[in-house]
């Protein structure tokens, strides 16, 4: 689709090394002003680089705060190539008219393997004596070493990667019970614990699937430790700030948790080479990963897909289905017409003085497609005029109170 603006003056900024099927997917779009990082960019320099970006791609290292997005004066559109959107300021991205995308299932599977296969290495424990025999000791007993089958699994956020590793479990005939705020259908034979206190006394296994909201902000503290059963383990593939690490390196210490697999850190380094520090190092009862929950070629390649095709059809077409914080306009295109975006302020009257202007103009809508949300009114305007008509439309909706954004988009 040829649009107004000409896609190969449209800057894509992809950072933190997003699978390259992001980038085959923008240059076969016909996008070509691609600069791609392998890692998260310093304060500044993502200050300096987003300033003159149209589309940004990151993944969860990267924090679009609203002082990011002051300096982004001609961002159009936001892609999280991963599930995570906590990194980005939604409310101030959605003021500023900027959608955000992300890729809510891609990586689901691959996170609930990890798990489960750490689940099975914990109970067993591994971790620990597999750092022994590295140093050339041996343990070869039975102590401490449980089948996972019989055991109950405790799953802290019962949403998708909840669910797949509660199906899993079953299939390996451990028991499931969950916790989560929302009411949630049971799968399987999953049995909804009455709270999370409930859950921490009765799991063998902790395993958190939760989002970073404040509500979930430490929720693994002291108190909810010490309430685990003495010698459970506990995975924490969601977010670092989930879990307070230190009260964890604590009860490990104790030995009151018998181990635990850690992906996610409150502080994480912005890129492989960057040291990577924790109170946990060290300690042979724990799995550490580098934040791959979610990373395997599969899942990777298929976010690269999915994410940089929303952004396209965003930059092509106007479509913001499956924006995370926008009100979602799906659009079949009409090449014969030209379209115009206008993102405005929820207020009273925007709609009717931008129907004025059309019938004050004389000029056939060919189609008009709007969506609000609490804050933000989104319309597309399909309309028949010629390239100087709809430029002078463009400015003329630009006037309007309340307007956040307004393009020509063909
Ligand atoms: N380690 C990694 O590489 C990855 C980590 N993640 C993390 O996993 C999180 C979960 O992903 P999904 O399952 O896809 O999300 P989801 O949105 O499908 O499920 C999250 C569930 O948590 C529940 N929840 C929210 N607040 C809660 C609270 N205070 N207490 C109990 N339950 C609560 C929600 O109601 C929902 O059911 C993501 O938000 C992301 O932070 C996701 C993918 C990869
Ligand atoms: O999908 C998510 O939310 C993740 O945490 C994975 O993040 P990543 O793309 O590996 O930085």
């Amino acid at each position: 689709m040829k649009t107004s603006y000409p896609k190969q003056d449209i800057k894509v900024l992809l950072l933190e090394g997003v699978s390259r099927t992001a980038v085959d997917t923008f240059q076969r779009a016909g996008y070509s002003q691609i600069d791609y990082h392998t890692k998260s960019l310093p304060d500044d320099e993502l200050k300096a680089r987003i300033a003159d970006a149209h589309i940004i791609g990151i993944r969860s290292r990267t924090h679009l705060t609203a002082d990011v997005l002051e300096h982004a004066k001609r961002l159009i559109a936001i892609g999280c190539y991963c599930i995570g959107t906590n990194q980005v300021d939604l409310a101030s991205a959605q003021r500023a008219g900027i959608p955000v995308f992300n890729a809510p299932y891609s990586n689901t599977r691959s996170v609930a393997e990890l798990v489960i296969a750490e689940a099975i290495m914990l109970l067993r424990g591994i971790p620990s004596k597999n750092a022994l025999c590295h140093r050339g000791g041996w343990t070869k007993s039975a102590s401490g070493s449980f089948e996972v089958r019989d055991k109950i699994i405790g799953i802290v956020g019962y949403g998708h990667i909840g669910t797949q590793v509660g199906l899993l479990a079953e299939g390996l005939g451990m028991r499931v019970i969950f916790h989560d705020i929302e009411s949630k259908l049971s799968l399987g034979n999953a049995r909804a614990a009455s709270s999370l206190d409930d859950l921490l006394e009765r799991a063998d296994v902790v395993t958190l699937h939760v989002p970073e909201t404040p509500s979930t902000k430490l929720m693994m503290g002291q108190s909810e430790l010490a309430k685990m059963q003495k010698g459970a383990v506990l995975i924490n593939a969601s977010r670092g700030t989930v879990v307070d690490i230190d009260a964890l390196a604590e009860a490990l210490r104790k030995e009151h948790i018998a181990g635990a697999a850690i992906d996610v850190f409150p502080v994480e380094p912005q890129g492989n080479d960057d040291p990577f520090v924790s109170p946990l190092i060290g300690m042979d009862n724990v799995i550490l990963t580098p934040h791959i929950g979610g990373s395997t070629l599969e899942a990777q390649d298929n976010i690269g897909i999915e994410v940089a095709s929303k952004l396209v059809r965003y930059s092509d077409n106007g479509s913001t289905l499956s924006a995370v914080n926008f009100p979602e306009v799906t659009l079949p295109e009409h090449p014969r017409s030209r379209r115009l975006l206008h993102i405005h302020r929820n207020v009273p009257g925007v709609l009717s003085r931008i129907n004025e202007l059309f019938s004050a103009g004389n000029m056939n809508i060919d189609a008009q497609f709007l969506q609000t949300n609490a804050e933000v009114g989104y319309v597309v305007i399909d309309v028949s005029a010629d390239e100087n008509q709809a430029g002078s439309l463009r400015d003329k909706l630009a006037a309007i109170p309340g307007t956040l954004r307004t393009r020509v988009l063909y």
